[in-house]
């Protein structure tokens, strides 16, 4: 966000930004844009009324519960909608609060919706929030309309992630969504849920913000949904989890009982127009892609897998086979490599000194480490050739669906058949081929699409950089190896 802006208007903000299209905008986009510009000042000034307050003064009813510290604004490029700093913000600084009767919670729901009051289940609640004389109106008229979560793939969506695991996660995702649907399906029936309500359309999109936007509470496994709270994007936990400082705090927030209120912190120092993040939670980019989706280019939490032969799982006994993975910047994990020195010693070499330095995680012997790093160098490498796909081609693929979404570029037939396979058969599966213009599911899936192919592409980026970091330790250990005697 750039400090110099215009526009202020009471904790809402329109942001310039060069990354933003340029083109000028019809008359409808205005007036929608206008509308929800309007809205979201009225969400601010009711949100304002029910006490929450961005600002560490006792609350006083004012036009918006935003401007002091925050205000809304979009960052394209980090998450669209979230919050902005308005000053200067220190690390630690409370930055938000919101009372607990402002947050929507199965209790809350029960208390102020008597139609509910049988119904102890926060997904039919959400869908009695979308009336326009429902308390939560003015809330839950800023939820997103679509959401790009694992469960809301499809066939093509799914199979573009083209690693097994991830594959699978999305399978499992949906298969969840579908078999809690159908249970919950008597439920909403003795809810007199509207139809509508009631499809699995609607039970994806209410799961899908539960899971994107509750927060926890003590009082209630479910969680709550925290409005203003729940327009903080995300940033994953940084390295310097034990500063002088102490522990950072995983969630840079959560309910306090002498405030009877959710409290929201600033994890960090903040200029004025930055981006005001909040750490959900450690999540790997499938994890982030299951539970938010969306995923983020550095992750510092992101971890990759590679299929492992089962007499190593099996060896790998004191380390959970979840703790052998590649970090994102293709270093193998401690777990990893040292269970790794141990499979490649032969048996009758595993005596108590090679044990006691697997275990400290050192090196077993100069010759050892070089078959280490040319095993996982040619396994990844072999990974890598099995996958549909290569790094160049999933670029080209993002570069051509980042063309297909962009609404200036009208273009023809031959120039989408050049693009390839992948592009054609997109367009077969939601038959656009023929259609004159991209239809609003289309592109909803396309966005779907779009994220599988950066999901499968910074995996193999992954293993590409695994596969430098073990030629430059192969560097230097053939250095090493040369000169001394093998141990
Ligand atoms: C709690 S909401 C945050 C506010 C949200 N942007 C909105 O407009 O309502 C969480 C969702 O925001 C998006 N999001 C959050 N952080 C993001 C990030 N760093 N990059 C991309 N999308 C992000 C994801 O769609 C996620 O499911």
């Amino acid at each position: 966000m750039d400090s110099n802006q215009t526009g202020f208007n009471q904790g809402l903000r329109r942001v310039k930004n060069p990354e933003r299209r340029k083109e000028k905008k019809t008359d409808m986009e205005v007036s929608s844009m206008d509308l929800e510009h309007q809205t979201m000042e009225m969400f601010l000034r009711w949100a304002s009324e029910l006490g929450i307050s961005d600002s560490v003064d006792s609350p006083r009813i004012r036009d918006s519960c935003l401007g002091r510290s925050l205000s809304v604004a979009d960052f394209p490029l980090a998450g669209g909608r979230g919050l902005g700093a308005v000053r200067e913000l220190r690390k630690g600084e409370l930055v938000l609060k919101v009372p607990r009767s402002a947050l929507m919670t199965t209790e809350t729901m029960t208390a102020k919706d008597r139609k509910l009051s049988g119904a102890i289940n926060l997904h039919g609640s959400l869908s009695s929030t979308q009336g326009k004389s429902s308390f939560w109106y003015p809330y839950s008229v800023h939820l997103p309309r679509d959401y790009d979560l694992l469960a809301t793939f499809g066939e093509f969506e799914k199979q573009a992630l083209q690693v097994e695991e991830a594959v699978w996660a999305a399978e499992k995702a949906i298969a969840k969504s579908q078999s809690e649907w159908k249970e919950a399906v008597t439920l909403m029936k003795e809810l007199d849920l509207k139809p509508k309500f009631q499809s699995l359309q609607a039970w994806l999109w209410a799961s899908a913000t539960i899971s994107s936007r509750t927060l926890h509470v003590p009082w209630d496994t479910a969680g709550c949904l925290c409005p203003v709270g729940d327009l903080f994007n995300y940033d994953a936990p940084g390295d310097d989890s034990n500063t002088s400082e102490g522990p950072e705090r995983l969630t840079d927030g959560g309910f306090d009982e002498d405030a009877n209120a959710y409290c929201l912190y600033a994890r960090r120092s903040y200029q004025l127009g930055e981006q005001v993040l909040l750490c959900y939670g450690t999540y790997t980019n499938l994890e982030l892609l299951e539970h938010y989706g969306f995923m983020l280019e550095e992750n510092s939490n992101d971890k990759v897998f590679i299929p492992l032969e089962n007499s190593l799982y099996s060896l790998a006994s004191s380390w959970p086979e979840d703790s052998l993975y590649i970090h994102q910047d293709g270093k193998p994990s401690f777990a990893l490599v040292s269970t790794l020195r141990l499979w490649l010693t032969p048996q009758s070499h595993r005596d108590k000194s090679v044990m006691r330095l697997v275990y400290a995680g050192s090196q077993i012997s100069v010759k050892n480490e070089i078959i280490v790093m040319k095993w996982l160098s040619e396994k990844c490498g072999s990974v890598l050739m099995d996958l549909p796909t290569s790094v160049v081609e999933d670029t080209v693929v993002l570069g051509n669906i980042d063309k297909l979404q962009d609404p200036k570029l009208r273009l023809e037939q031959e120039e989408i058949e050049a693009f390839g396979n992948e592009v054609c058969a997109f367009l077969k599966v939601y038959r656009l081929w023929d259609a004159n213009e991209v239809s609003g599911k289309a592109n909803r899936m396309m966005s779907k699409w779009r994220l599988s192919v950066q999901w499968r592409l910074r995996y193999k980026r992954t293993l590409a950089d695994c596969i430098s970091y073990c030629n430059e330790k192969l560097n230097i250990l053939s250095g090493t190896h040369n000169g001394t005697r093998d141990l």
